[in-house]
């Protein structure tokens, strides 16, 4: 139990890769707050028991952002732990791109983790003992989908917004690092890009270990990174992405 009694905030904490972290947290020892726009989070927090919370929030909305670290200190007294998980992502050519849906996928995306990091981390700098932000990127942080424009994008300013977030919240012994995941079995990937069996061929062609990642692949490496094993690990990206994706080269498939 590398987290015992240690409190955590886990965004897009519904279903997907936010609720594995959470359960993950849990049985790690943490308690924790499941925060989702919808109102699925209250059931995923009531699978937890009583190591769980809920609260609904928009998590792109400073205020409700801040009612959110408001009810987590209400509930827990404290903050040691935030994973900024939420994320969407917008299908459509550069060309015919809505300047609207780029940013509402900025908004949620990059400007929630600044956002969420910015409101914890002042609790946590307040309390004087240390602090753990993990960010949710992505492989598409460097590698690149043609027709998800703003979630590419996004992306890339996660990695450097935990690069710049580290280095400011150094001193105060708050530790900021980003999971970088491959195409991993959730909702947003069965619509984004395993939609049809070309285009999972198309993935899996490009991955050396052969497969998908399970949700319950990222939450332990957000384990390791909110415990004191990764205490020397600070403004890096860990990728777990089946394996990287060269260029020109595939792998026979597995099905
Ligand atoms: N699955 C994958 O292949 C990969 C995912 N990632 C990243 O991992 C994270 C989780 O993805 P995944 O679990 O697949 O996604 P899911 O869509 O399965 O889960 C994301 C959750 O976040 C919620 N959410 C969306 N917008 C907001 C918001 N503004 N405020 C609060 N909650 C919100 C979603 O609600 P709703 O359903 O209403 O949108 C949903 O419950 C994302 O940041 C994603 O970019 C990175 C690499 C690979
Ligand atoms: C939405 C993306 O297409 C999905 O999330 C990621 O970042 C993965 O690479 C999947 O492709």
């Amino acid at each position: 139990m590398k987290l015992n009694q240690k409190i955590a905030i886990v965004t897009g904490a519904s279903q997907g890769i936010g609720l594995a972290c959470a359960q993950r947290l849990v049985r790690e020892g943490a308690r924790v707050m499941l925060v989702d726009q919808k109102p699925e989070v209250e059931q995923a927090a009531a699978s937890l028991g009583d190591a769980a919370r809920f609260f609904r929030a928009d998590v792109g909305v400073k205020k409700e952002v801040d009612a959110m670290v408001q009810a987590t200190l209400d509930a827990f007294g404290r903050i040691d732990i935030l994973v900024n998980n939420a994320g969407v992502t917008h299908a459509a050519d550069f060309l015919d791109l809505e300047e609207d849906d780029f940013d509402r996928v900025l908004r949620i995306n990059l400007k929630s983790m600044f956002l969420c990091s910015q409101a914890a981390a002042r609790d946590m700098v307040k309390r004087g003992e240390g602090g753990c932000i993990i960010n949710m990127s992505s492989v598409n942080a460097e590698l690149t989908i043609p027709n998800q424009v703003p979630y590419v994008v996004s992306k890339g300013g996660v990695n450097q917004l935990t690069r710049v977030a580290s280095i400011a919240l150094a001193h105060y012994g708050i530790r900021v690092n980003a999971i970088g995941p491959g195409t991993i079995l959730t909702e947003l990937a069965k619509q984004a890009v395993l939609g049809s069996p070309e285009a999972r061929h198309t993935i899996l062609s490009r991955t050396p270990l052969g497969r998908c990642g399970e949700p319950e692949e990222v939450a332990s490496i957000a384990a390791f990174l909110a415990s004191d094993d990764a205490s020397y690990m600070t403004g890096q990206t860990l990728y777990a992405d089946g394996g990287r994706m060269a260029l020109n080269y595939t792998v026979p498939v597995r099905d």
